[in-house]
């Protein structure tokens, strides 16, 4: 662990209102970039005040809070905006499985932020004068099967419909992994430009070599509000609009669909009944259409009881049936034994928090894990009593297709 690097006294974190950057990913640096952006509006940073790898362990989101409040504690604040992800903020990503290294906490050196008309910029300390050239392509892009083929994938698939079938649980969310490699090392900040513009309605994010678009919203937190974008149900869009609207009619019709949708909206409820004083869930998902697949959604809203977190709320969540199971321990277990890969930080929750302890956390989906001129790119699908091998192997391709495209151009 190292706090604010080089800095003897605490450091003076400053925000201040600035003109609208308009394209935040066109303002990075040439520097690993964290980003959280959606509808154009969010953070992007850069720099390092201070860094946590958390340790692996039931207790991690209990170390990071604390580690958390120790940095925040440290450092003398003047915010003249005052809104949720003003002051100081720290950039984190956790890696889906509670036992496994890589968890990550960063507080930026420089932090530029944009909502609703408003932008503001963070500086700690007095940050350097970065470079701003612009990215380059990573060229040819060459992929080879990561921890599975896709035959050896349908077959884990064919595995896991039996556990299901033999009534040791109900849902479990199997994922594989696929190894892209470039001519050139990849720069994040192409793939955020990319992502942030083809899928505008997702979250695009980057901490620590951990890049994606994903869908699912784990939880905003702003003051005692809270919500959640719950997805599970997913279907492929189709060649014309009567198609797609067939294909989104039939994926709302689905009982195998539904269940699977079910499963994860219970997880969400039940992880968030206890830390909530109110609780809207809705009766019936509506359809998220993308471009490359359609899901079923649920928009989960609530006020919380007490002053947690959105760390707080993270740590109860995590994971939900969207990427774990159903129940939640078995589906684990089956993760392990099937996948034959370690999910890294894919499917794990990664997001930000200010020092009020507001902040907006996704769960790492439609990701890559970015090293160099590699990147491992992960897709998973929910399996169901009634799942078809061939058919969720196809959904894992769509759901590649995200990363894919944003490294092709
Ligand atoms: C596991 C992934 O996606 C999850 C699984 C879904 C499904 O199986 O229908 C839908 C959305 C996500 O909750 C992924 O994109 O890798």
């Amino acid at each position: 662990m190292s706090v604010a690097l080089g800095m003897t006294r605490p450091p003076l974190v400053r925000t201040i209102p600035v003109h609208d950057p308009e394209d935040l990913v066109a303002r990075l640096p040439q520097a690993p970039p964290y980003a959280w952006i959606h509808q154009g509006d969010g953070l992007v940073a850069w720099g390092e005040a201070a860094r946590a790898t958390v340790p692996p362990g039931a207790g991690r989101f209990d170390w990071a809070r604390r580690w958390l409040a120790r940095v925040f504690a440290g450092t003398r604040v003047e915010d003249d905006v005052l809104v949720p992800g003003s002051g100081p903020v720290a950039f984190g990503s956790f890696t889906f499985d509670p036992a496994s290294a890589g968890s990550v906490l960063v507080v930026p050196r420089i932090v530029l932020g944009r909502r609703d008309g408003r932008a503001w910029l963070t500086t700690v300390g007095d940050p350097p004068i970065d470079l701003m050239a612009p990215p380059e392509s990573p060229g040819g892009v060459l992929y080879a099967d990561g921890s599975r083929t896709a035959p050896e994938w349908e077959h884990a698939v064919a595995r896991a419909v039996g556990e299901i079938r033999s009534g040791r649980l109900e849902k479990v969310v199997l994922a594989r992994d696929l190894v892209a490699t470039t001519e050139r090392d990849i720069d994040v900040r192409l793939l955020l430009d990319r992502l942030a513009r083809a899928y505008p309605e997702c979250y695009t994010f980057s901490c620590d070599g951990l890049v994606g678009a994903t869908p699912e919203l784990l939880v905003r937190h702003t003051g005692q509000a809270i919500e959640s974008l719950v997805l599970a149900g997913t279907t492929a869009r189709g060649a014309t609009p009567a198609e797609d609207k067939e294909r989104g009619q039939a994926l709302f019709d689905s009982p195998k669909n539904r269940h699977e949708h079910v499963c994860a909206v219970a997880s969400v409820r039940d992880a968030l009944a206890p830390l909530c004083a109110e609780l809207t869930v809705p009766d019936e998902p509506e359809l998220l259409t993308l471009p490359n697949v359609q899901h079923l959604a649920s928009r989960v809203h609530g006020r919380l009881s007490d002053g947690a977190s959105v760390l707080d709320v993270v740590a109860a969540m995590h994971p939900t049936a969207a990427v774990g199971g159903t129940p939640t321990a078995v589906a684990l277990d089956v993760i392990r034994r099937l996948e034959g890969m370690d999910r890294g930080r894919y499917a794990g929750p990664v997001g930000w928090i200010d020092a009020r302890g507001d902040g907006e956390w996704g769960i790492a989906l439609r990701s890559a894990e970015i090293t160099g001129p590699t990147a491992r790119l992960f897709a998973g699908c929910g399996i169901m009593r009634d799942s078809d091998p061939a058919a969720e192997l196809a959904e894992a391709q769509a759901k590649f297709r995200v990363m894919r495209q944003a490294l092709e151009g």
